[in-house]
Parts: structure tokens; sequence; C-alpha cells
């Protein structure tokens, strides 16, 4: 079988993302912190990809690189087979708009709008029509119909959630970034909104890229990378929570030595 049947028979034609040398740095001189250090990655299309690593360690600044919300200070990321580095703030602003979700921690719903206005809000804004039948598959996925009156503040965290959600699938974005979508949540919404996003994939054929703390989230991924120090490290394919708690648990061992001491600055 070629190549490109095997892309055919899966329903996938190149990553939905990708960097090469991706490089970040903040500040300038002495104070320069490299947030990211000439990662590669692929991002597959039609799959769920977690990214974990430590407090610091540049999950976020991926994201933001990867969306097209940050600047890069060298390398190269496209978004499927356009390379968005280079593009102007204008085009950028259009790309992220027709192509790509966002759902993040805090819901960012408008209060005054209900939660079908606050769905189709993107798109409205974009002057795009949108199509029903899509709309009306993601509202029946995410069990929201008979909450589309309602505003915000008469919706529990989990539905506001799921509003969320419903409007970063609602334009049928090539890709779905998602930045601690569950943080907000008690663990029974979180479930929810993370069975959510599975679904996304597994039955609308999304591609989801989320950020994570909870190994517990990890685990609904179809693969995690792990990020220290502004390089991925390692990935792990069809992870569990309990294989991610473990990887994690690396990360705390793998205190920096002091240089003088050859002791952990933990004094251990
Ligand atoms: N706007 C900024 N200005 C200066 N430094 C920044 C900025 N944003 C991030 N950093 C630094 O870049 C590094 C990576 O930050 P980033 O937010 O990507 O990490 P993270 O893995 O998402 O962390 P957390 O899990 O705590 O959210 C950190 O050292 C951070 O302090």
């Amino acid at each position: 079988m070629s190549a490109s049947e095997g892309a055919q028979e899966t329903g996938l034609d190149g990553p939905a993302a990708r960097a090469r040398s991706l490089t970040k740095a903040y500040g300038s001189g002495e104070t320069t912190v490299l947030a990211l250090d000439a990662v590669d990655v692929d991002i597959a299309a039609g799959r769920f990809t977690a990214v974990m690593g430590p407090s610091g360690s540049g999950k976020s600044t991926l994201m933001h690189c990867l969306a097209g919300l940050d600047s890069v200070s060298a390398g190269q990321v496209w978004l499927g087979s356009t390379e968005i580095t280079g593009l102007k703030d204008r085009e950028l602003t259009r790309l992220r708009r027709d192509r790509i979700g966002f759902m993040f921690q805090a819901f960012n719903l408008l209060p005054t709008l209900n939660a079908r206005e606050n769905i189709t809000l993107p798109m409205d804004i974009a002057g795009r029509r949108p199509d029903r039948e899509w709309v009306d598959r993601v509202i029946d996925t995410l069990a929201l119909r008979d909450r589309l009156g309602h505003r915000p503040a008469q919706l529990s965290g989990g539905q506001q959630q799921r509003v969320a959600c419903a409007r970063a699938l609602a334009a049928r974005p090539e890709l779905i970034f998602a930045d601690e979508p569950t943080g907000n949540l008690d663990s029974r919404a979180g479930a929810e909104v993370l069975g959510f996003l599975r679904e996304a994939v597994d039955e609308l054929d999304q591609t989801v890229v989320m950020v994570t703390h909870d190994p517990n989230a990890a685990a609904y991924s179809d693969l995690v990378l792990f990020l220290a120090d502004g390089r991925i490290v390692d990935e792990m394919p069809q992870p569990t929570s309990e294989k991610v708690l473990e990887r994690m648990k690396r990360f705390d061992s793998g205190r920096p030595e002091d240089p003088d001491t050859g002791r952990t600055t933990d004094g251990s």
C-alpha cells in the first residue's frame, strides 16, 4: 500500500499543523527566557493531542505560536499547508477566525447573549453564514438543544463550557486549541467536556490540541506530548492517567543539580 493510499484510508492528508525549529524567546539580553527551544512537531489531523509538562515548560507558548496568536523568534509554523510565520497581522486574524477554534479556561461567553447567539457569534462577526446542519449536529452532540435560549448566568459551569466547546466547533475549524478547558470545572463536568472533545474527534472528525496539567484529562487524548524547558522531551501514544502520572513524576524527581555541590536544589 502506498503512503497516499494509507492517507486516504485514514481520511488524513498531512498534519493539521506543523512546526520546525520553532523558537520563542521573551525579553532580551540577560533577562531572555527561551520559552521554546527549536521545537519540531507535527499535529496529526483527526486526532486528539494533549500537551503536558511542568509549569513554565512552554505549553501555552507552543499553543499560542501554533495558533498564530504569538509571533515566533525563529523557525516556521504551518497550519495545514499554509505557512503562518511571516503572515501579516490582518492575514493571521482572518486565518484564525476562519480555520481555528479556541477553548480557554475562562469560557469568554458574552453575558447578554443566549447560548445559541454565543455559539454563532464568531461566525456572525466574520459575516459567515453558519452551516445549519453542522451547527445542529454540534448542538445535539453537546446536548445543548434545550439550553439554547438561556444566557450564561442561567447555565451551570459545565453547560457554559459546553457552549464554549460548541462555539469552538461551530465554524467547523481545521484545528481546535483548548487551554486547560476543564480547569474551572468540577470533575464530573470536566469529564463531560473531555468526553465531548473526544467525540468531536471520533464522530465529527475534528482535530484537537489540548494543554493540560491533569493526567486524567490527558488520558482522553490519542497522544501526549511532554514539554520540558521549551523542548519536546517525550511522547506517549494511547495514554492512560496512570502512565501519564508516572511520566510526570519523573519531571518532579528531575530537579536541577546545583553545579557547585552536585546536590539537587532542594538539598537532597
Ligand atoms: N509574555 C511573556 N513575557 C516573558 N516571559 C514569558 C511570557 N510568557 C511566558 N513567559 C515565560 O516563558 C516560559 C514558558 O511559559 P508558558 O506560559 O508557555 O509555560 P506553561 O508550560 O504553559 O506554564 P504553566 O503550566 O505554568 O501555564 C516561562 O518561563 C514563562 O515565564
